[in-house]
């Protein structure tokens, strides 16, 4: 059995590279054979992630190289997938593309892949011919895994989440700028600080004189991020929900194939000084009082990667946390009680890092389960 041709667009990239360090912990790359597209840089050897000699980069805007390709994995962006997915196709191509960026996610003929919620969906959709999978975004999937177990048994009523998403969700310069802001910070005080004898008022009147003055570097997210947060996340949308906002009510209903009967999800979405894992507190309505351990054992048992950690302070401080998730597949959801509403309400909180569940894992996954189809 040949191999089948994959083409990778955009694994440089933060997501990519996250994708491409997955990948070869897995081996993934002994199943394929791998062909790496560049937007800048043709002509240069092809990075080595598997054990065979990839050659050249090509061109990323070649469509007679793209067109070899059996699959097309893109970490590219949206402006990418716009400049090239309708024309590949209108020139042909009926190869596989798999996409993290949002472009094409609400399209009639694109899936949103999170195979531990909608295998059969995608592998139906494999069956009856569809060929263009997309990731979701990263609070939707974080979401959508740690609360599986309550959505499989249709007992959500409405969530309402708020999130608290890391600096990476901006892209790798922003994340860059976060720690010079950090950096910054100390700069400004390091001598007040030193000092056993200043006041704290007054290294307090530093800081925030600094945030606020032209010194305070924040070229990227344009208002600063450390020593402060960010209450908006992507474009302003007429109905006053940001996009980041109003994709959790649309992403998770067709993920979840509620688009006709949707569940209410609508919350706040907040950009804070984490790295990148992305926390958000969930209040729920429940279709019934349930007992607690009763939708812990939902949860917990829904997928390998959920864990109900206990609503205990210590438990919770130590592993509920984007510190202690970051770089993992682990998604911890824990503080969950009922609330002071009614027997039907209740809180959670959830963490994931933005990566990896919330960006490159759903998209390699998607990969070997449809070379495992097609072989
Ligand atoms: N950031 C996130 O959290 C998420 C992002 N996505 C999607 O993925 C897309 C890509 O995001 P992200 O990975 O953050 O984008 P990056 O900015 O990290 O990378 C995008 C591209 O920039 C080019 N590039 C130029 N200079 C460099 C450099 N010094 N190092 C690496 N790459 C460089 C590369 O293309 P080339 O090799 O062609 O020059 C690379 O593929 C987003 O637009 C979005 O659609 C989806 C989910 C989450
Ligand atoms: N918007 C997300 C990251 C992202 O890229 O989302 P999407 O894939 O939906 O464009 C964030 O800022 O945290």
């Amino acid at each position: 059995m040949t191999q089948k041709k994959v083409g990778f667009v955009g694994w440089r990239g933060m997501v990519g590279s996250v994708l491409m360090q997955r990948m070869q912990e897995q081996n993934d790359f002994e199943h394929i054979a791998a062909t790496f597209f560049t937007t800048s840089q043709a002509g240069q050897p092809a990075p080595q992630f598997g054990q065979t000699d990839a050659g050249q980069l090509e061109d990323a805007f070649d469509f007679n190289s793209l067109a070899q390709q059996d699959i097309i994995v893109t970490c590219q962006g949206g402006d990418y997938t716009k400049q090239v997915y309708q024309d590949l196709r209108e020139q042909g191509w009926n190869g596989y593309w798999i996409d993290a960026a949002s472009a094409l996610r609400m399209n009639d003929d694109a899936v949103i892949v999170l195979d531990p919620v909608n295998r059969t969906h995608i592998d139906n959709a494999i069956d009856s011919g569809t060929k263009t999978f997309v990731g979701g975004n990263c609070t939707v999937s974080l979401m959508l895994l740690a609360l599986g177990g309550l959505f499989a048994k249709d007992l959500v009523e409405w969530v309402s989440p708020m999130t608290y998403q890391a600096a990476s969700g901006s892209g790798a310069k922003h994340m860059r700028e976060l720690i010079s802001q950090m950096g910054a910070i100390h700069t400004s005080v390091t001598e007040s600080l030193e000092d056993p004898a200043s006041a704290i008022l007054d290294i307090d009147r530093q800081v925030a004189d600094f945030i606020r003055s032209e010194d305070y570097p924040c070229d990227q997210f344009g208002v600063p991020l450390a020593g402060s947060l960010i209450p908006y996340i992507d474009s302003q949308m007429p109905s006053g929900q940001s996009r980041e906002e109003y994709k959790a009510g649309a992403e998770a209903n067709k993920i979840l194939q509620r688009m006709d009967t949707p569940v209410p999800i609508d919350g706040l979405c907040v950009r804070v000084g984490a790295m990148r894992s992305h926390s958000q507190a969930l209040t729920i309505k429940l279709k019934e009082d349930l007992p607690l351990d009763e939708i812990e054992d939902l949860l917990e048992s829904h997928n390998e990667w959920v864990k109900v950690i206990a609503n205990d302070r210590e438990q919770s401080m130590r592993e509920l946390t984007p510190a202690s998730v970051t770089g993992s597949l682990s998604i911890p959801i824990g503080r969950i009680r009922k609330l002071a509403m009614g027997p039907q309400y209740i809180s959670a909180f959830t963490v994931g890092d933005q990566l990896l569940w919330g960006a490159a894992e759903p998209l390699r996954r998607m990969l070997t389960i449809l070379l495992s189809k097609l072989s």
